[in-house]
């Protein structure tokens, strides 16, 4: 099938390469012409895992280019991808989905002959009318489907390629024909196809993001309730999540959660259901945001505790940029936010990233940056594990390695992600949050 991706950003890129992977012909629209030269020459804007390699096979065959030139897409494809971004207007107040409503504005007069357009971006409940209203008078042709996007980055190659579900709201048999026809590789393995109208589409994709949110806040609460009776967060996830009707899936307590998606999208729902009236909702969803901003001030607070004195002055290395990892992108990041804490109350904080550093200097130039994390904890009296890679969790040979370089042996996982057990045993304490500090045996 010829398809196109308009907006290749997180999601659409790695969506355009994977339905290369599945074998149909490609055609990616981005308006930022540098992306454009570095997608077609293999390599993605930003560091996702396994998208470069995907690219590097799909652009040299042509079966997946890239543009700047929205009419080649309308000319070439018969179904469209709308991957185009929705950030949280500046006033907080729900999305701004002039982006969505720009791309199908510009596409809808350049669709001539009967093709399906299909939205994923992620918007405010009732978007998906205004664009029928858009198509309805520009491209009467043209069918709508939502087919919102459950993709988590650092993962979005594997997730787009083998989904758990594939949800599209429409309303005609050609619209069904078509998602059919696009997905048939992914359907043919028995993934579930989710069939609904438009709008429930739309609403079912904020629900899913609610429902992640309200897991992490959820035991990033019973984190403070440990705080506050010394008992062990790590072992109450872990046996809550063995009811098969917990798990424990998405439920690592930690400093919050960050990203592009999950902070705009909660704020953004919770203003929109707020304003249809929907106030249960609205509050619940309140108290998930109020928590999740009070994990930074935990952060803050834990680190002057395991420093055991004011930071100001202080050397302390915050190991991981990016928002999580398996991405460069650093977009509403915990690790930079809790940097950028500490900073500002006077520590001479140093940050690396084994990904993330270009974008995080582009977007904090005022903070320093190691290349290596041993550069960054040298001379440090407090390590931040600030995000949890597998380079610094995985790494047997790094508590001792950094052992020798730091001032003081004091390491703060706010992500709760290390093995206590091989810091202690190379001599340091290891503070995390909802957990008794753990120190070295005598
Ligand atoms: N990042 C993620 O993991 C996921 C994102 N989503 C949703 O997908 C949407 C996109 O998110 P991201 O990719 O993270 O945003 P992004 O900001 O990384 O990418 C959006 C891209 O669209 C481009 N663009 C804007 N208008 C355009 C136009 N008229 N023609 C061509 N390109 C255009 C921008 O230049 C940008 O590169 C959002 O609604 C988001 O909530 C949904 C699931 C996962
Ligand atoms: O709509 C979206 O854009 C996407 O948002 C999230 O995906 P993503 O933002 O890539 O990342 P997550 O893995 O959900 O992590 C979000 C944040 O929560 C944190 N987190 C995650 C899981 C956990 O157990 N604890 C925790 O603190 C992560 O470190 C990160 O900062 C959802 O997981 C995707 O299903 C969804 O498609």
């Amino acid at each position: 099938m010829r398809v196109s991706v308009i907006g290749c950003g997180h999601l659409g890129a790695p969506h355009a390469a994977a339905m290369a992977e599945l074998g149909h012909e490609v055609i990616g629209v981005e308006l930022d012409p540098g992306t454009v030269k570095r997608l077609n020459g293999g390599r993605g804007a930003f560091y996702e895992e396994g998208l470069d390699a995907l690219l590097q096979k799909h652009t040299p065959t042509g079966r997946l280019r890239f543009t700047t030139d929205i009419a080649e897409a309308a000319e070439f494809a018969d179904l469209h991808f709308i991957c185009v971004g929705t950030p949280l207007r500046e006033d907080g107040r729900g999305y701004d989905v002039s982006q969505v409503l720009g791309a199908v504005r510009s596409l809808a007069p350049l669709l001539s002959r009967p093709c399906t357009v299909v939205g994923k971006s992620t918007v405010t409940v009732g978007t998906v009318a205004r664009l029928q209203q858009i198509l309805a008078a520009e491209a009467p042709a043209a069918e709508l489907v939502w087919n919102p996007e459950f993709l988590r980055e650092g993962h979005a190659v594997a997730d787009s390629l083998h989904p758990d579900r594939i949800v599209a709201g429409l309303a005609s048999p050609a619209a069904r024909h078509a998602i059919e026809e696009v997905y048939a590789p992914i359907l043919a393995r028995g993934t579930e196809l989710v069939l609904t109208d438009p709008q429930t589409a739309e609403v079912l994709k904020s629900a899913a993001n609610a429902f992640l949110a309200t897991k992490i806040s959820f035991i990033n609460a019973i984190a403070e309730v440990c705080e506050a009776t010394g008992a062990d967060v790590g072992d109450v996830a872990y046996a809550i999540g063995l009811d098969e009707r917990i798990g424990h899936a998405g439920m690592r307590p930690g400093i919050g959660f960050g990203g592009g998606c999950l902070p705009k999208d909660i704020a953004a729902f919770t203003h929109r259901i707020d304003e249809l009236g929907a106030h249960q909702a609205a509050a619940l969803l309140t108290a998930v945001q109020d928590i999740n901003a009070e994990r930074l001030e935990a952060a803050v607070r834990l680190v002057a505790t395991a420093h055991a004195a004011p930071v100001d002055g202080a050397r302390i290395a915050v190991l991981g940029a990016s928002f999580k990892p398996g991405t460069s992108d650093v977009r509403s990041s915990p690790a930079l936010r809790l940097a950028g804490r500490l900073h500002q109350d006077g520590a001479r904080v140093v940050i690396h990233d084994p990904q993330a550093l270009e974008a995080a200097r582009a977007r904090h130039p005022e903070y320093t940056y190691a290349a290596t994390a041993e550069e960054a904890a040298a001379g440090a009296r407090v390590v931040v594990l600030g995000t949890d890679w597998h380079d610094y969790t995985a790494d047997p040979g790094l508590p001792a390695a950094l052992a020798r370089l730091v001032e003081q042996q004091v390491l703060v996982d706010v992500r709760n992600a290390v093995n206590t057990g091989a810091w202690t045993g190379e001599g340091w304490q290891v503070w995390q949050p909802g957990r008794p500090p753990r120190h070295p045996a005598p």
